[in-house]
């Protein structure tokens, strides 16, 4: 039901203000376009691609943004308010954040030097949020590649999207309480590679010091990522289970020697993750404020 002429006739602005607001915010800070692509992934994973992940709490409702997996971590609701306030005063009231996130996270790729793809549109806002399904949707840091496996699968990806969209982590920082345990206690590493982000990621403390999730080209969206694992330098311990004599070996080894084989998977995963339970038609609503139901 999603459609790529959606707003055609209600916003048809809408791309163009999503993408210099973007290349503004790209240009000020690269990282930002990484922070946006994540937000879109943990909104997808939690209910669908719904803007749930959006939502402040209320007295009422505890929402997503402080579970687990997203609390002082997740950063890019400043951005996201901004541009729908521009939207807002170009549209009224017709364009849901969904689409929104959808798009940013879409020109934050490309803006980095990542692929582009047409973003099918219609996605509708929802009404509520949950703190438990974000926790047990999202996979963690510590997971293998049975468990990275499964809970793609139950959203209708497969091993190789898995694989391709894992490689967004060729943009954007990991604090050290995300990989701590990798570089102090697994094997599969490379030992110059953990010694060096043993240096700013102590044993005990300092578990907000950032590293690059790519060290080689943190702000540039190529197949570096892969070449890393190949290296056993994949900085979180999920990422370095893609290539650990596993299933998806040929995957990082195809996108890493291929890095237009990577761009071309990537895109299409994007577009199969970005589909996954929208609220359409008369479901949910188009909220005014990210932040808030109306
Ligand atoms: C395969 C399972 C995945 C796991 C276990 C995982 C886990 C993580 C963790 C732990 C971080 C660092 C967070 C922090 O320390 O604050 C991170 C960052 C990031 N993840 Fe993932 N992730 C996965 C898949 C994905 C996917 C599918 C995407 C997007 C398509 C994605 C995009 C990102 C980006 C862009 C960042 C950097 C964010 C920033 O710099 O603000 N990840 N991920």
């Amino acid at each position: 039901q999603l459609s790529p002429s959606f707003y055609a006739q209600s916003c048809p602005i809408l791309e163009s203000i999503v993408r210099s607001a973007m290349t503004q915010a790209v240009a000020q800070d690269a990282t930002i376009g990484a922070s946006m692509l994540r937000l879109f992934f943990h909104d997808c994973f939690v209910n669908g691609c719904d803007a749930s992940v959006l939502l402040d709490d209320t007295p009422t409702m505890v929402g997503e943004k402080n579970a687990p997996p997203n609390r002082n971590s997740l950063r890019g609701f400043v951005l996201i308010d901004s541009i729908k306030a521009q939207v807002e005063s170009q549209c009224g009231a017709v364009v849901s954040c969904a689409d929104i996130l959808a798009i940013a996270a879409r020109d934050g790729v490309n803006l980095l030097g990542g692929p582009s793809w047409v973003v099918a549109q219609g996605r509708r806002d929802a009404r509520t949020a949950s703190l438990s399904s974000a926790g047990s949707n999202l996979p963690p840091a510590t997971a293998g590649i049975s468990t990275l496996a499964s809970m793609f699968a139950s959203k209708g990806l497969s091993l190789r999207d898995l694989t391709a969209l894992s490689g967004a982590h060729t943009v954007g920082n990991a604090r050290c309480s995300s990989f701590r345990a990798r570089i102090y206690n697994d094997t599969n590493i490379d030992t110059g590679f953990a010694y060096w982000r043993r240096q700013e990621c102590q044993s005990v403390g300092g578990d907000y010091s950032l590293a690059p999730l790519d060290a080689t080209s943190p702000t540039i969206f190529d197949g570096g990522y892969f070449q890393n694992l190949m290296a056993g330098r994949g900085l979180l311990h999920s990422d370095q289970e893609l290539f650990n004599n596993g299933p998806t070996d040929w995957l990082v080894q195809m996108y890493g020697y291929n890095p237009a084989a990577f761009a071309a998977d990537f895109a299409e995963a994007m577009v199969k993750m970005g589909s996954i339970s929208p609220l359409t038609g008369s479901m949910g609503e188009i909220r005014l404020n990210c932040r808030k139901i109306n």
